[in-house]
This record gives C-alpha cells, structure tokens and sequence, in this order.
C-alpha cells in the first residue's frame, strides 16, 4: 500500500520482457535533448523512419505536440519545464513497458531534470542524445521564427537567450546536428543501438534460446 496514495501496484501478468519478446528489438528511450531548432524532431523522425524500415515498434513523443495535450497547462518557467519533463519522462517509461522504443524530443535543458528523468529507468535504457548545435546555427535556422522573437522580447525565457541550456556532460551519443547532414546523424544513433545489442540477434532465424524465429533472446546492452 503507498500510504500518501493510497494505492494499491498491480501486477500484470504479461510483462515487459513477455512484450519485448514479440519484438526485434529490446525496448529503450532514446533521450533527444538541444536548443531550440538543434534537429531534435527531425532526427527522432527520421531515426523511426529508419528503426520502421527494420520492423522496429517505435513512438515519438515531440515537445510541440505534447504541450498541445497532456503538458498544455504548463509555460516555461523552470518549475513548469520540470513538470513537462516529469511528465514526459513517466509517459516514456510507460512506452518502454509497453515494449517500444520510445522517442523524446524536448529542449530539456536542466540537467537535474534529464538526471531525475533517468533516474527512473533501469540502468541502460536511458540513452541521452545531445543534439549538438551552436546557438548561431540555431539561431540562422530560426525554423519557427522564435529567435527573433525571443530578440525582440516578444517571447520570455527563451532557451539559450533569457533562459539557460545546461549541455549533457556525459551523454551516451553526441551527434553534430548543427553540422552534419541528417543522413549521418541517424547512421550515428543507429549504429550506437546496434552496439548496444538494442536490435535482437538473429530475429529472422530463431536462435540458442529455443524460442521460434523472430522470438529470439534479447541481449543485454546495458554499459557497465
Ligand atoms: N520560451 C521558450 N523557450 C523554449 N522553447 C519555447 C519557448 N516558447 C515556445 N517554445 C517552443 O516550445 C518548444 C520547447 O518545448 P519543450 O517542451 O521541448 O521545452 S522544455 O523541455 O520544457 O524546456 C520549442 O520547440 P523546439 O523548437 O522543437 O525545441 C519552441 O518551439
Ligand atoms: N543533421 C541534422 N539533424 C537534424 N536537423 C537538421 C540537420 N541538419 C539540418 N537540419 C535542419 O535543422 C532544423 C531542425 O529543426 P527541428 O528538428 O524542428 O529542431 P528542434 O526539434 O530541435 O527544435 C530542420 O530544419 C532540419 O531540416
């Protein structure tokens, strides 16, 4: 029983690792994180795009979209960035449940909120990708209009201009989206999940498992 709640955890009898087996993949969340007009979207779009093309079950949870909907209460006040993120982050942990590769592009520029975020994840499904761009590229692209904006003080605390980005670190992928053409970039995050063991071994013909093809073991990539 969880006392402030009082709720009750139920277990389900079809776990995760019962969803991931119908899969060709292990499930993960793939963490998107950069200044505005980094390429977040286009290269979580363009990574399912990929990830589909190898029967890959995928789900991409995009920043505009989500504060359409379940976040639309929220602004961009530090507190109110960290509930989205709060929010988003127990969304994604559903979708791994679930057995997907989950997708989430968000600005997400505090890293206790990324590392809260992680947090809830078992230790290797959370892959932070820094979509590395420069605020002058960001800036040039300015592909909603928002930067000017943002100059002019229309558009209050705005990232990277009147409201801090803190850069990852120590994220597992950095990819150079304010340089490199898209096509690199997904190569990048494709073969970064191919080393992780994130695509099954030998989905098409069974293996030592004894599980029938397409139904294979699931090898864990999760870094020491
Ligand atoms: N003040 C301010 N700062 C930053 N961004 C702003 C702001 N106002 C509106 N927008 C638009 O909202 C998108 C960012 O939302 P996120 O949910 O990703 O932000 S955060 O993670 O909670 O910081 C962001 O989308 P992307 O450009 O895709 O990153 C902007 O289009
Ligand atoms: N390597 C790249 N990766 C992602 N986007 C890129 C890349 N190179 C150029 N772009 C362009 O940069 C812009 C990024 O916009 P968007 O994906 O909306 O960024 P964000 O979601 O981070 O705000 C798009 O116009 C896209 O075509």
């Amino acid at each position: 029983m969880n006392k402030s709640t009082n709720t009750v955890w139920h277990s389900a009898t079809i776990t995760r690792a019962h969803r991931e087996q119908l899969n060709v993949h292990r499930s993960v969340v793939l963490w998107f994180t950069g200044l505005s007009g980094s390429g977040k979207s286009t290269l979580a779009h363009a990574v399912e795009d990929e990830l589909y093309q190898r029967s890959c079950r995928t789900f991409v949870l995009d920043g505009d979209n989500v504060r359409q909907g379940l976040c639309s209460d929220l602004g961009f006040s530090v507190q109110d960035r960290s509930e989205n993120i709060r929010r988003i982050s127990e969304a994604a942990k559903l979708l791994v449940e679930s057995g997907v590769i989950a997708m989430t592009a968000f600005i997400s520029p505090f890293r206790s909120d990324r590392q809260r975020a992680r947090s809830i994840f078992p230790h290797g499904d959370f892959i932070e990708i820094f979509c590395e761009a420069s605020l002058n590229v960001c800036e040039q692209r300015d592909v909603k209009g928002l930067y000017r904006r943002a100059r002019s003080g229309e558009v209050k605390e705005f990232t990277g201009i009147s409201s801090p980005y803190e850069a990852p670190a120590n994220p597992e992928l950095a990819v150079r989206t304010g340089e490199l053409p898209l096509e690199d970039c997904v190569a990048q995050v494709i073969e970064y999940l191919r080393q992780r063991n994130v695509f099954r071994e030998n989905p098409s013909g069974g293996d030592e498992s004894g599980l029938p093809a397409g139904r294979g073991r699931i090898v864990d990539g999760a870094p020491d």
